[in-house]
């Protein structure tokens, strides 16, 4: 059968049902292709059925603090694997309910197949064949599991199987600790399995900053034995078990978590017909503001592209596509101010600019320590470090790293600051209440301050003139 259409989208996860949504304010004339399990990575087995997890586990590890704050009885608590999966299960169910019913909604123009580019506006899908007047390639992306792992079957599972498991071996090896192992590693360690975690670099969660990866690897601890610079290989142990060799040294585990970071779903799509020059890993040249294909009616976005493989970052690009694809002499649409979040328990993040992409010698840190932050002491919740970086010429805050309670609240405020080009001072004048974790916040931006050359109001007030004046009952 033959389909034409003024925009085909290859892929039905985040970026490529926001794309539709977004073609559809212009246009009803789209086709959407897919290969694979309907729902997106996202909701079937990634940003929620991980978070429903860790709900259940921290859940679980707060009894500690319980007993500590005089409530007995947690002693009595014991985790159920089966019921705990069964629930990560239904609530995955029913946040892959929406996109599954959005992809359908399109009936015939929504193929189900693998697609090849004959060329730029022409794709072969099956028996079907469709031209269109540009196309979106979000095809996502996938796990990485070295080639000789695969012989170990079963007993090697990524987040693709994880979510499926009813039960769950006692002693589990997790192989990479970014924010999949972090989060993952640490959900399974509280919910009481013995958890070894493997990286083989010397940073965690995502994070660059060494004082502040120090203290999410002593909270990871808590939860996990932690080896990093782990070289890891895999031998069959006979029977259900598996060998891990690393450092010169061997453990036997019962099943493998490889979260060795993911691979850009590009295989069998034809690139080379469109005759694009691609990098080591296979992506083609892309224009990182339009996710243009040189000159091309082709666009990318989402994990597929690798720029940054985050949910909301996925869905923007989805919408920055569209929106060229439609109108392709449009002027360029900015970005949202980088922001990246850990749901381990301290949360890590990044905002921003993080530690490893700072310029030279142009920008000043401050810290805060969260192991003496009041409110975090109050709830038991009392670790982790925070660093805010700020601008040495101007002192306008430049990003930050942190791994402390409520980071993700933290993060966000931050992102938005950020996102404003705020000074440090500007920060400081703004409301902080008592007792809140944010006080930690003010902490590491007075830390940040005292080292500026700038001169600085005399107090961490607004000036009279200041669009806050009304608060003091000023004109306006
Ligand atoms: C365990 C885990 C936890 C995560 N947690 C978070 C989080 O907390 N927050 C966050 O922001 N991000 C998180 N992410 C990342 C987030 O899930 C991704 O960034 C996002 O889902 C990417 O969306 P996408 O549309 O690019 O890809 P996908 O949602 O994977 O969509 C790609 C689609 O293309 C289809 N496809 C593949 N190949 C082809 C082909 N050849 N032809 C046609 N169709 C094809 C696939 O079947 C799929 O439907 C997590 C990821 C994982 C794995
Ligand atoms: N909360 C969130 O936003 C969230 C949560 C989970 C996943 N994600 C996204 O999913 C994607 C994939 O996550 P991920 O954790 O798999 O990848 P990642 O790239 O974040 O981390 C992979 C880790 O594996 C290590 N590694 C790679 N090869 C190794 C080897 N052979 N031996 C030992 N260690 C090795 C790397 O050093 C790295 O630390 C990320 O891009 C992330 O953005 C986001």
């Amino acid at each position: 059968m033959k389909h034409k259409a003024r925009l085909a989208i290859i892929g039905a996860g985040t970026a490529g049902l926001t794309a539709l949504k977004e073609a559809q304010r212009h246009t009803d004339d789209v086709v959407l292709i897919n290969y694979g399990p309907y729902g997106t990575t996202c909701a079937r087995v990634g940003c929620m059925p991980s978070k429903a997890l860790l709900a259940a586990a921290h859940g679980y590890a707060s009894r500690r603090f319980l007993a500590e704050a005089g409530i007995r009885g947690t002693e009595a608590l014991s985790v159920d694997i089966p019921t705990v999966m069964e629930r990560v299960r239904a609530l995955r169910d029913r946040f892959i309910a929406g996109p599954i019913q959005l992809a359908k909604s399109l009936g015939e123009r929504s193929l189900r197949g693998r697609p090849r580019f004959l060329d730029a506006h022409t794709l072969e899908v099956g028996e079907n064949r469709v031209e269109a007047g540009a196309v979106i390639i979000a095809t996502g992306s996938r796990p990485v599991v070295p080639e000789p792992w695969q012989a170990l079957g079963d007993r090697v599972v990524t987040t693709d199987e994880f979510f499926e498991q009813r039960t769950l071996g006692p002693r589990v090896a997790v192989v990479g600790l970014g924010a999949i192992g972090a989060e993952l590693g640490q959900a399974l360690g509280q919910l009481g399995l013995e958890v070894h975690g493997y990286t083989r670099a010397p940073f965690v969660a995502g994070l660059s900053d060494p004082a502040v990866n120090e203290a999410m690897l002593a909270a990871l601890s808590q939860s996990m034995e932690i080896r990093t610079g782990a070289n890891v290989e895999l031998a069959d142990a006979g029977g259900k078990a598996v060998q891990v060799h690393a450092g010169g040294e061997s453990r036997e585990v019962d099943w493998v978590l490889a979260s060795l970071g993911r691979r850009p779903n590009l295989e069998g799509l034809g690139l080379e017909a469109l005759g694009v020059a691609t990098n080591e890993r296979g992506i083609p040249d892309f224009d990182p503001r339009t996710l243009r294909l040189g000159d091309l009616p082709v666009y990318i976005a989402g994990d597929v592209n690798a720029a940054q493989p985050l949910m909301h970052e996925g869905a923007d690009e989805g919408r920055i596509a569209a929106y060229h694809a439609l109108h392709p002499n449009a002027e360029c649409i900015g970005r949202r101010a980088p922001l990246a979040i850990v749901f381990s328990e301290p949360n890590a993040a990044r905002v921003g600019l993080g530690h490893a992409q700072l310029p030279e010698g142009a920008f000043v840190a401050g810290d805060a320590d969260f192991s003496r932050q009041a409110r975090a002491l109050m709830a038991g919740r009392n670790t982790g470090q925070l660093r805010v970086y700020a601008a040495r010429e101007d002192g306008r805050l430049l990003g930050a790293e942190m791994a402390i309670p409520d980071g993700e609240h933290i993060a966000h405020l931050l992102a938005w600051v950020v996102q404003q080009r705020l000074t440090v001072d500007e920060v400081l004048q703004m409301p902080f209440y008592h007792p809140v974790v944010e006080e930690g916040v003010r902490g590491a931006l007075q830390a940040a301050r005292k080292q500026l050359e700038a001169s600085r109001p005399p107090l961490d007030l607004p000036l009279c003139e200041s669009p806050a004046a009304w608060a003091l009952g000023g004109e306006d």
